[in-house]
């Protein structure tokens, strides 16, 4: 049994029910050695995980499974106690018993879990998770929310005492007792109120850096097959999650929590005033029963408009990515009408919200200076009849700017962001219930390399809402046969080489590997087994050495050099002053075509996976570059599986078996002559003649 580092910890996390990030192996570029007591820290500082923690005591039961370091044998996993003195562990060597001992070097990795593992039903809820999660800054918070609330009641305290106590008797020395305690009532309210900010905008980065990679990482996990059509919409919604945050982990939330004050100010002025609170009794309500009722007329036009910004973004993003297309073919106006039309929507429904804003500040305006009036009104009444001091009056008109004041002040706002950020929750709701290449509810298997082969057992997929797609009754691919897959144009080879792929789920059917679903297996696993080349391959901005390394562990100059080497991509090192830090720009620009698939193919040179499906993989190489690379890969692959979807008849010369597609199903399946025999246009009428369904190789299974 072998027991390398890497397996070992990544067989822990997955005792642990930890899900790594798929290329969690790929930021590791040394060998690390199971016999160096120093490795597990090692791997932590290169995997960039917090620092694994030793045992400094004899460890309980729920501590385990974790690392242990058996003398002669290195690194193995401790799995639990067997009996008092023993712990049972997994070493390379097989099951070993390890005597406890004080000095035994037992540690605890520290796994990060993959960001978006956690299952959250609701946009809000994965806000309301990062927000909750931060109880600290909660109580913080609350505490300073506190303490500037009851401070605002002393200027109100004070205003009475100066014009009942002071001015009445001339009493200075008392005014400036108070005015000392006032002054410092200030400055514990200046201090707080920016250690309040400080501590919030502080959060608020967290929270924004947690949740924005939450919803990265799902919307990467989103199954490609359903995958909403508009790419640059999709990212619009995504950047809705500034809106968001904006509103749901910033200061202004926390004038919400000035709320219950409201009640606590004019419990205060009853009092100081009596009967003078029925005025902001009644204006508060008001206030804030406008505020749901211009939120609610907002709502729809801050959707609309929202909605079509989106749309918005996504015309940008097509009108960019497909400028070549556009440019030739006078498509221009075409778009430019599409933008028209969606600004005009934009303004229209924007317009519409800004109208509802500026009513509603004019509104709560009124209502802050109604009830102010009517507390002097009334006040004086009062005042007449010695049921209220002057102070008292003055304090009461006080109190009442503090409960009409900030929060009724910060209410327009507060809607049009509110209302701004509730569509925008609606958007990533609809991103959370794509499905994932992940689903929470099902545990994930691991796998080795592909010991029997790949299985479709009746297979049926379809494009969302199209007819078009795969129906495969049967089909067994054996460990190291050459498959070409073959079809006239739309007929279903892609689609089908996805399906197998696992990036394609299909509606009904089972893909399999040696029997096992390949939905189950654990995504670095099946990544590393199946490696998958596109019909076009896309790189990604950064360098030349980025796009061959990606995703691959243990890369290194002389390694990419080599496999450069073999597929021809050495020539464009060598014409290049930056050689493999050749700057690819965003969106992959930067290398023609050709190239392109040449950075492919060298890819696929540095990996060891135990099939390959090539879809097209040298459609846009010249015939020498082609067969070059193709004796490569076929010649470095000979042991492994590969299916290759190829149009060019003299590509199947690499291959042993043909898969004829037609309109999605399989044709013929057979030795490839066979295949091209019968294929082979016949002189007698018999050259239509239907194809059995079951193909040599499928009854022989
Ligand atoms: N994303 C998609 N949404 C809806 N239908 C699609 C999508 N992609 C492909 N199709 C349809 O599915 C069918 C099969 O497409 P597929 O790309 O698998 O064909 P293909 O045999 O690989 O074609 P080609 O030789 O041109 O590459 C086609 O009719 C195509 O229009």
């Amino acid at each position: 049994m072998t027991l390398p580092l890497l397996d070992l910890a990544g067989a822990l996390a997955r005792r642990r029910g930890i899900r790594l990030a798929p290329d969690w192996q790929s930021a590791v570029t040394i060998d690390l050695a199971l016999d160096d007591p120093e490795a597990p820290w090692r791997l932590s500082e290169m995997a960039g995980w917090d620092a694994p923690v030793a045992m400094e005591t004899r460890p309980g039961p729920q501590d385990f499974p974790m690392l242990v370091y058996v003398n002669q044998l290195g690194w193995a996993m401790a799995e639990q106690w067997q009996g008092p003195d023993h712990i049972r562990a997994i070493t390379a060597s097989g099951l070993a018993e390890v005597e406890w001992a004080a000095g035994l070097r037992l540690v605890q990795m520290s796994f990060p879990e993959a960001a978006g593992a956690e299952n959250h039903q609701s946009a809000f809820a994965v806000f309301r998770a990062a927000i909750l999660g931060r109880r600290r800054m909660i109580v913080d918070a609350t505490a300073a929310t506190v303490v500037i609330n009851v401070l605002a009641l002393i200027t109100s305290i004070y205003s009475m005492q100066v014009y009942d106590r002071v001015i009445p008797r001339a009493s200075y020395d008392t005014l400036w007792v108070l005015t000392a305690g006032m002054a410092f009532a200030l400055l514990v309210d200046f201090l707080i109120r920016n250690t309040r900010a400080f501590l919030i905008d502080e959060e608020a980065s967290s929270i924004d850096a947690e949740v924005s990679e939450y919803f990265f990482a799902r919307m990467q996990s989103v199954r490609l097959d359903a995958r909403p059509p508009g790419v640059g919409t999709m990212a619009a919604q995504l950047r809705g999650l500034e809106q968001v945050r904006a509103v749901m982990a910033s200061a202004s939330l926390f004038i919400l929590a000035d709320l219950p004050f409201a009640l606590l100010f004019m419990v205060v002025m009853y009092g100081i005033g009596g009967s003078v609170v029925i005025i902001p009794a009644l204006t508060f309500p008001l206030a804030i029963g406008a505020a749901m009722l211009f939120s609610r007329m907002i709502r729809e036009d801050a959707h609309k408009s929202q909605v079509s910004g989106n749309r918005k973004n996504g015309l940008l993003v097509e009108a960019l990515g497909a400028a070549e297309t556009i440019k030739a073919n006078l498509g221009g106006w075409h778009m430019l009408a599409g933008w028209n039309r969606l600004v005009d929507t934009v303004h229209r429904h924007d317009n519409q919200v800004r109208r509802w804003s500026t009513l509603s500040g004019s509104t709560f305006n009124v209502l802050q200076q109604v009830a102010y009036v009517g507390i002097i009104v009334l006040g004086v009444y009062e005042v007449a009849d010695h049921r209220l001091t002057m102070g008292g009056l003055i304090a009461c008109t006080i109190i009442s700017g503090r409960i009409n004041g900030p929060l009724v002040a910060a209410l327009p706002n507060l809607i049009v962001q509110w209302s701004y950020a509730r569509s925008s929750l609606q958007a990533l709701d609809s991103i959370l219930r794509l499905p994932s290449d992940h689903p929470h509810d099902r545990q994930m298997l691991r796998m080795g390399p592909v010991q029997a082969g790949m299985r479709l057992a009746n297979v049926q997929f379809a494009y969302p809402g199209a007819h078009s797609g795969v129906d495969i009754p049967g089909l067994f691919i054996n460990r190291g046969e050459k498959v070409g897959i073959i079809g006239s144009v739309g007929s279903g080879k892609s689609t089908l080489l996805k399906v197998m792929a696992g990036l394609y789920a299909p509606a009904v059917g089972q893909v399999t590997l040696d029997g096992v679903e390949i939905s189950q297996i654990a995504e670095d696993d099946l990544r590393r087994q199946l490696i998958y080349l596109p019909q076009s391959f896309d790189l990604l901005s950064g360098s030349l050495r980025d796009n061959l390394a990606l995703g691959i562990a243990n890369p290194n100059d002389e390694r990419l050099l080599a496999a450069a080497q073999r597929t021809g991509l050495s020539e464009l090192l060598r014409q290049h002053p930056m050689g493999l830090d050749l700057p690819i720009s965003e969106g992959g620009f930067g290398l023609s075509g050709g190239q392109r698939a040449l950075v492919g193919l060298t890819r696929l040179l540095l990996t060891d996976p135990s099939i390959l499906l090539l879809d097209e993989p040298t459609a846009n190489l010249d015939p020498e570059s082609e067969l070059r690379a193709l004796q490569q890969i076929f010649g470095h692959f000979a042991g492994k599986t590969v299916v290759m979807v190829t149009h060019k008849p003299q590509l199947l010369s690499f291959v042993d078996r043909v898969l004829v597609v037609i309109d999605g199903r399989l044709a013929l399946d057979g030795k490839t002559a066979d295949v091209l025999n019968q294929l082979r246009p016949k002189p007698a009428p018999a050259a239509n003649r239907e194809v059995p369904g079951q193909s040599p190789q499928q009854e022989k299974e």
